[in-house]
Parts: structure tokens; sequence; C-alpha cells
């Protein structure tokens, strides 16, 4: 009775939330979906009473019905203990005429914190259900690869590989990930940008050669980015929790609309906020924000998503993406569970890198979705117009959102501010007119512009070695997997 999840792809094989997030991806490619999730209905009034916490359990126990409520009240009380600077964990503050909700208040100052402090939590309960081990691959483009690591660090039957694009991420986030510590943790390099490692990791997933090798181990290849539904579920939380604060705060009334304004690359973040949506959260509109990598504001607007497309580095990093693996469980959502066009768009993604929706379909996306994008001047023109009028710093990812939300017509607008300014410090610095080459030290002059002294995590980077100097090409990284399983699952 609780096998409830399903892939976008294939409609036939139904399997628990525990699988699910063993698993991390369908064996056919597909992501795991739960069909019904609509009728999950949550209560607003009892949100709006209880703690984050109680709401985490709340909420998280609706969506992976296989856990038991004392299995999730301690993954959620492990997860968010004492490791949020805030004890909001996700403060709203409202800057100009637009609430920011904070989301960069945990251990790696990245919004990636507030689900990758959980998934290790419901990950170790899965294993134990399935007496096996994980090793968890992941892509980053900057900032899930720091908060997997950090999250995943020495937990029990667990191993981590995370892979950066080389010399795509900021310094700052570089850092962090090259510098981790622990006994379970491998941190690549790879020549190639975040798509590419993020199709490669797909492919690995499902790769028989490694799956055997993995096998030997009892040892399941799994993910910990948002494709992963472990991942994504707690990240509807905090949609919820902004709406509480509003109502708490006197803003609207309960029942009231809002909308929310989501920067975003892989489009995991925005897709949290549209499963909210789906189980009650009152929404006018979500707005997707882009970079100058902006395939998500062209399909939002045409219907045709096109990934061939000139790949743009820029400060924003996190969201210098071509292929948003989670537009695929919107797909699935809005065709009414069609497994079979999901995997038709998929197909064609695959092989001709582009697919368009009928003219109905985009027709139903636009009526909840939005868009807009900036690119890098504008992007550093905002950071420098919104800290002149406001005395707020924004970092590159939460300037866009705000930029887009601020232009939108409704309000209230609820702006997801993703991470902290001092992982780019040197733009953020560059932004408001100061110019400093060492990362290290715009961190610490940014402290003379922000509320917030530099978060521990970030201030401590300069004096710890680096311990992770492998840069691979993206045809390397099966074969350092295969080595991995064998070096830290062999007895
Ligand atoms: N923006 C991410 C890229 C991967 O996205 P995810 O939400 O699927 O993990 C990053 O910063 O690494």
């Amino acid at each position: 009775m609780h096998e409830v999840y399903e892939s976008t792809r294939n409609r036939d094989r139904k399997i628990t939330s525990k699988q699910a997030i063993f698993e991390g991806i369908s064996p056919d490619g597909g992501l795991y979906v739960w069909p019904e999730l609509a009728q999950v209905q949550l209560d607003l009034t009892t949100i709006c009473k209880q703690s984050y916490q109680e709401n985490a359990v709340y909420i998280l126990h609706h969506l992976l019905p296989d856990f038991t409520k004392e299995e999730l009240e301690q993954c959620v009380a492990n997860a968010y203990g004492n490791t949020f600077s805030s004890p909001d964990i996700t403060p709203l503050r409202k800057v100009g005429d637009v609430y920011v909700l904070e989301l960069f208040h945990g251990p790696t100052s990245a919004f990636k914190d507030v689900a990758l402090t959980l998934l290790p939590q419901l990950m170790s309960v899965a294993l134990r259900s399935a007496h096996q081990k994980a090793l968890i691959l992941t892509a980053t483009s900057g900032d899930t690869g720091k908060a997997a690591l950090a999250g995943f660090q020495d937990v029990k039957d667990t191993g981590i590989v995370v892979f950066y694009p080389d010399h795509k991420v900021s310094q700052v986030q570089y850092r962090q990930m090259v510098t981790q510590r622990g006994k379970n943790v491998k941190v690549y390099g790879v020549k190639g940008n975040f798509d590419d490692a993020q199709s490669k990791v797909k492919e690995l997933f499902l790769d028989p050669d490694l799956r055997e090798v993995a096998a030997k181990y009892h040892v399941r290849l799994t993910s910990a980015n948002s494709i992963n539904i472990g991942r994504l579920v707690p990240q509807i939380v905090y949609y919820f929790e902004a709406y509480k604060q509003l109502v708490n705060q006197g803003v609207i009334q309960l029942g009231d609309k809002i909308s929310y304004s989501v920067p975003t690359g892989n489009f995991g973040d925005v897709l949290a906020g549209y499963y909210g949506y789906l189980m009650g959260l009152p929404v006018e509109k979500f707005y997707v924000a882009s970079n100058a990598n902006h395939v998500l504001t062209d399909f939002l607007t045409t219907g045709i998503y096109d990934r061939n497309r000139e790949f743009i580095q820029t400060i924003s990093p996190s969201m210098d993406i071509l292929i948003s693996s989670n537009l695929e469980r919107l797909l699935y959502y809005v065709s009414n569970c069609d497994a079979d066009f999901v995997k038709g768009c998929m197909d064609e993604l695959a092989q001709t890198g582009k697919y368009q929706i009928p003219a109905d379909l985009l027709k139903k996306i636009q009526s909840l979705f939005d868009c807009g994008y900036i690119d890098d001047v504008q992007t550093k023109a905002v950071i420098g117009k919104t800290y002149q009028e406001t005395n707020e710093i924004l970092d590159p990812h939460s300037a866009i959102g705000y930029e887009i939300g601020k232009a939108a017509k409704e309000r209230p607008m609820v702006t997801l501010a993703t991470a902290s300014p001092y992982k780019f410090a040197q733009d953020v610095l560059d932004a408001i007119g100061v110019k400093e080459a060492d990362p290290m030290q715009a961190m610490k002059k940014l402290e003379d512009y922000a509320h917030e002294k530099t978060p521990k995590g970030l201030a401590e980077l300069n004096d710890l070695p680096i311990l992770h100097k492998d840069v691979i090409s993206i045809d390397d990284m099966k074969q350092d997997v295969a080595n991995y399983i064998e070096e830290l699952f062999h007895d």
C-alpha cells in the first residue's frame, strides 16, 4: 500500500519512497514521482501554528508514507537540531517591496543545506530497511557538491563522489569542496561543464559494469541531486514556511494567494514549490528566474526546449545549466501523468537536444509559471542598486530572483535567496564598486558592507589543506568510480 512512487517514463513499476530515495533514479532513466500527489492536501491552519521542524515532519510524513513518524522526527531533529545559524531555519525579510526568503543559514551557506542535512538521515533509514550500502554520485555546478559532501561525510554505510566542472565554480565554492575531510568522500574536477557531468552521472547510475562492481559489496549507486525525491521533498517545507511567516506577520490572511520568484538552473527548487502548490499552497504565480543560460525562459515563452546553444559561464555558476533535469517531473504532472509523452520528449532531448510541447500544454504551464532572465552586467547592477537603496547585499543568484520578482506585478512576492553573498565575495564586491582579487580577502572586505560576518565554514577555508586535486576527463569518471567502490567498500 506504500508503493506510491513510479517513473516519469513508465507507469508499470510502483515502489515505496524508501526505495525511490535509495535508487535515486529509475532504471528506465526517468525520475520518481507520486502520481496522486494532488490528492495529498495539507492543512494550512496546522502549518501556520507549527515550528519549522514540526512542519518538516508533517510534510514529509505525507510524502514519504513508508517512513514512520518516529523515524521522521529523528531525521528532522538530527538535520535541524543545531546546524543552522538562524532559529527560524529559513527566515523571511522584507527588502524593498518584496520578501526575501533566506535559505543560506545552513552549514555550507547555500539553500542545498536545507535538504542535504536531511537527505543523509533519510538515506540511512532507507539503507537500513534495504540492508544495503550506498555510493552517492553527485554532479555540481557549485553548491550541491559541498552541501552533499558535508551532509554525507562519515555517514555509516555510505560513500560520496562529487564531480564539479573545473574552473567553472566560484573560488570559494572550489575551496569548500577540495578541502572536504572525511573517510568516505572523493571530489573530482571534470573537464567539461555541469551538463556534461550530470549527463555522465545519470549514465553511470544505470551502467551494468559499475552496478556489478557495486553489487559485489551490496552497494547501490544513488544520487544527492534534486533528481532524487529525497532531495526534493525537504525543499517543499520552506515554501510553506514563507507562507506561514506572511500569515503570522499579518501580511496576508490564511488562504490568500502569494507568488514566488525562484532562481533556478536544474528546475528542482521551483519544482519543490510546485509540489507545495499541488498539495494546497495558495500560489498565484511562480517566476522562474534565469541567468544568461536562459533555456528555461525560452521554453516557458515558446514551448520549445532547445539546449543547442552556447554554454555561458556566468557569475551565477550554480545556475549555469542547459539541461534542467526536473522539468521532466513538471511535464509528467501537467500532461496528466502521460509517461509515454514524457519519454518521447526526453528521448528527443537526448537525440536532438530539443523538443517542443503542444500549445495547450504550454498554456496550462503558463497559467502558473512566468519567467525572466538577466545577464551578468544586469546582475551586478541589481546587486549595486539594491545595496544603495536598501543596504542589503545579495549574492548573484539571489539578485537574479530578486530582480525578476521585483519586476513582476503580483504581490506579495517571495523571492528565494539561495546562497550567501560570501560565496561570491569578489563579484559581489565588484558590483558595489570594490575591487579585490583574493577570494579570502574579499570575504573579509565584504564584512564592512554585509549585516552578518563571514559564516564560520567559509572563514576557515584559508587554513584548510587542499585534499582533492584530481581533475579528470568525463570519460574517466566511470573508471574512477569503479576504483573508489573497490577502495571504500572492500573490507
Ligand atoms: N545548482 C546545482 C546543480 C545541481 O542541481 P541540483 O539541485 O539538482 O543538485 C549546484 O549548485 O550544484
